[in-house]
């Protein structure tokens, strides 16, 4: 696969939004490049992506979501020396080892766990390293150091987050032996709270979290809940994309956090870690929007909801008094502040569980608890958050189990989120995280309708909804024509896309084009049964 150079339609500037920011260099249209970069100056997977993932390309070997089998590498091995970055091929080696690696091996040689560094403390053990050995250009350390730390900030609040700062910040500096000599421990401190502020997520193309990213360039762009652009990662190269169009000037903003949650949520969410108030052009509007709306009114809770709530906060009177979940000042409004509070609560216990099998079955507990808590108060719209992050985990969860009837009941919620949540969720049919969406789907159908004969779950499926393989067809189709805007042409994930578009093509319709537009007009049939699959999973 080639590796697609560098190109940039963005420039670094002062922003009246906060110091500086990105504009664009020119007019972008709805789903066009902003920039592309080869690879983002600095990047460090997480501790649980370590160990099955290559530092260099980051491509990671359980990735079953996107790239075919034949292009995830089986496995990543272990440098010789520090025993801690894996890589997938002797030339992902050599390149990390040019590029930073030769002076960071011996630093995570000595460090009494290496493993267990956290990834803001590599990060900032990198950048040290690479500017102490002089391998880092002179205008990425610029704008590097040019980028916000809110270190004062946090020192003036003291407590525990500044003693974080000061002991990582001093740790990433001890452990980057030699002692750096162009470089303070207080310059340390400064760095580790410029790579927590700055940093962005490192995702799998199907945005799987595996660690972070710092880039002169990247780093720079302003937050807004409402933005203007996505940050799309193909590993490797990082890119953002236009998520509507962009006027020759104009600032472009990506969204620090999940957008699409409600009001109180994304102020506390910014506050906490960015160091600000939000008054993007969502925010100005406050709990107004539809992020805020509930099903229902929070005084036409049924009497056993209201009660529920009583007694939760009679165990816990703190309850929903959280910054985030406040909803208004009624005590009605203190009820659905508690519900979210505990809907909240539940997602984060959720989370935390890992992927062995019991954590496993108590994570689908814990999820399912929650998710019949938002359908039966009946308080929740279906694209309110939590409840979408509930069904998303789930699903995952779901799939991760090797049972056929957790795939299937994984795949009725797919197609719940496919009809009723991403088109409100991400209004843009490209939107990358709404296209990753329809692509896991399509596949997660091809799987049901290839196996069906195996078993007995999915051929109850494939009876209940006889058009499945045209369905197959469709989202393929739908991933295929979006796939340019969302990810960009010539990027691997659009290469996965239209090969196997293009396979599928040639194995229901041989090359034939009459027999595949005669397919294409029926769609719109097919499409009618396929939606009935959304009401099948009462929530
Ligand atoms: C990743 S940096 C962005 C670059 C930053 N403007 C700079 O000059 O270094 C994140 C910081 O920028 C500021 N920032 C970003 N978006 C903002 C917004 N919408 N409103 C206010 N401050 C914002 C906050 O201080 C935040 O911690």
């Amino acid at each position: 696969m080639v590796t697609m150079p560098d190109e940039f339609h963005a420039q670094v500037q002062g922003s009246s939004t906060a110091g500086n920011g990105l504009f664009a260099t020119k007019d972008i249209p709805a789903g066009g490049l902003i920039f592309r970069k080869t690879r983002p100056l600095i990047g460090v997977l997480d501790i649980g992506h370590l160990a099955d993932t290559c530092s260099n390309c980051f491509v990671w070997t359980q990735d079953h979501s996107l790239l075919e089998p034949t292009d995830v590498p089986k496995e990543v091995k272990a440098c010789t020396g520090c025993q801690v970055l894996r890589y997938c091929s002797k030339k992902c080696q050599s390149q990390s080892w040019k590029r930073h690696h030769k002076h960071e091996c011996s630093v995570l040689t000595k460090a009494p766990t290496p493993h267990l560094l956290p990834q803001a403390v590599r990060a900032t053990m990198q950048i040290t390293r690479m500017r102490e050995s002089g391998v880092m250009a002179e205008d990425d350390w610029e704008g590097l150091v040019k980028l916000d730390s809110h270190y004062e900030t946090v020192e003036s609040m003291g407590g525990e987050r500044f003693e974080t700062l000061q002991t990582f910040g001093m740790g990433a500096w001890q452990y980057s032996t030699p002692t750096p000599r162009s470089f303070s421990i207080l310059d340390s401190q400064k760095m580790f709270a410029r790579v927590l502020v700055n940093a962005l997520t490192l995702v799998s193309p199907s945005f799987d979290p595996m660690g972070i990213c710092i880039d002169p360039i990247a780093s720079v762009a302003n937050h807004s809940c409402d933005p203007n652009a996505v940050a799309v990662m193909d590993h490797p190269g990082l890119s953002f994309r236009a998520l509507r169009s962009i006027k020759k000037g104009e600032e472009v903003f990506i969204s620090y956090i999940d957008s699409t949650e409600w009001f109180a949520m994304r102020q506390k969410l910014l506050k906490a870690k960015y160091h600000f108030t939000c008054r993007c052009s969502k925010c100005e509007h406050g709990p107004t929007l539809r992020e805020d709306q509930f099903a229902i009114r929070p005084k036409d809770l049924s009497k056993k909801w209201k009660r529920f709530a009583d007694d939760h906060v009679k165990e816990s009177p703190e309850l929903g008094n959280e910054e985030g979940c406040y909803v208004g000042p009624t005590p009605d409004d203190r009820r659905a502040s508690i519900l979210l509070a505990l809907a909240w609560d539940e997602i984060k216990q959720a989370q935390a569980y890992a992927f062995t099998p019991i954590s496993l079955s108590a994570k689908i507990e814990k999820l399912e608890m929650g998710m019949r808590l938002h359908y039966q108060s009946k308080l929740f719209a279906i694209t309110r958050q939590p409840w979408p992050q509930f069904r998303h985990e789930l699903m995952v969860a779901k799939l991760s189990t090797s049972n056929m009837q957790d795939a299937a009941i994984a795949w009725m919620q797919a197609v719940k989120t496919y009809f009723l949540i991403d088109p409100v969720l991400y209004p843009q049919s490209f939107h990358p995280v709404r296209v990753v969406h329809v692509w896991t789907l399509a596949l997660l159908t091809l799987y049901i309708v290839s196996d069906a004969d195996s078993h007995p779950a999915f051929k109850g499926l494939v009876e209940s909804c006889p058009s499945l393989p045209h369905v197959v067809y469709g989202l393929l189709r739908e991933v295929a024509e979006n796939v340019g805007k969302s990810h960009g042409e010539g990027t691997k994930f659009a290469k996965v896309v239209t090969d196997k578009f293009e396979q599928m093509k040639m194995d229901t319709f041989g090359g034939d084009a009459m027999l595949e537009r005669v397919m294409r007009d029926h769609l719109k049939d097919v499409w009618v049964g396929f939606r009935t699959v959304a009401d099948w999973m009462e929530y």
